[in-house]
């Protein structure tokens, strides 16, 4: 078994409990009285490479990475950075997180607001919305074609934008064909867990251009983010580095000067 296929059979059981505390009306309801969505896809179409900064306690390559205690104030400091969208990670028993993170920083941040999970039912996309969420991973190698074409949709119809992400040139072409309007290529491999930054320059040539494209794991710095910008990424989502770090707030905006720069309005 995979290191993705241990994470789902645990995402599995966990989201079983939940469902049968909040049957999914309730969860509607909630949905219902949650903010507006923000325009995220409007966030990542700016100007220059965005930055997606994530809310990261650990992770199965790594293991504990930092106990963030306040991810409202983590949160903020990456809103104060410039950060145009926040990811936080909701799944608990590999990466420490929940949805009471993303309950937490959306009360206490403007920006839009990313669920990053292993997305399996649309019973997950209406938790997200409850939340306060405006986006949602959706994994191409974790789901079925079908099930990946109708959560999509139902995202789209619950006013989430999906993040569609893919690992390799195969995964690409079914995020495009699943109508994604925003796609990430994930340098990590979530079977192996390798990380191989030389993956969104092969894979972003195959997405078509007015879909926004995320460069995503292995950022440490601005560095990385010039790199990636130039092998065509709108945008980068970043965690360990900012999470490690003794100054988020400054890592954040360092990656925002850096995607900002103007030779990236020139080639981009
Ligand atoms: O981070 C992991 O070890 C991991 C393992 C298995 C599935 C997903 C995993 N991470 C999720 C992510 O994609 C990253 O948190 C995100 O891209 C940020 O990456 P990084 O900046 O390298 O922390």
């Amino acid at each position: 078994m995979s290191v993705l296929d241990e994470i789902i059979e645990g995402v599995r059981a966990d989201l079983a409990d939940r469902q049968r505390e909040v049957p999914l009306d309730a969860l509607k309801e909630r949905a219902a009285k949650a903010p507006a969505p923000r325009d995220a896809l409007r966030a990542l179409r700016g100007q220059g490479v965005s930055v997606i900064a994530e809310v990261k306690r650990s992770s199965p390559s790594k293991g504990a990475l930092a106990a963030i205690a306040d991810p409202a104030a983590l949160a903020r400091d990456y809103e104060a950075g410039g950060a145009k969208v926040i990811s936080v990670l909701t799944e608990r028993r590999r990466f420490g997180g929940s949805l009471a993170d993303l309950a937490e920083v959306r009360a206490n941040v403007d920006v839009a607001l990313l669920r990053k999970d292993f997305i399996v039912t649309s019973y997950q996309l209406w938790e997200a919305r409850a939340a306060g969420a405006d986006m949602a991973l959706l994994i191409v190698a974790a789901l079925e074609q079908d099930a990946l074409v109708s959560l999509v949709e139902r995202a789209g119809s619950i006013g989430l934008l999906p993040l569609v992400e893919v690992h390799t040139e195969e995964e690409a072409a079914r995020a495009v064909d699943a109508g994604a309007k925003v796609i990430g290529v994930n340098a990590r491999d979530l079977r192996t867990l390798q990380v191989d930054r030389g993956v969104f320059a092969r894979v972003a040539p195959l997405i078509p251009k007015d879909v926004v494209k995320v460069a995503e794991s292995g950022v440490r710095g601005p560095h990385d983010l010039l790199a990636y910008a130039s092998s065509g990424a709108d945008a980068v989502l970043v965690g360990e580095s900012l999470v490690i770090g003794k100054d988020p707030r400054a890592a954040v905006a360092d990656l925002v000067a850096a995607g900002a720069h103007p030779a990236l309005r020139q080639s981009g």
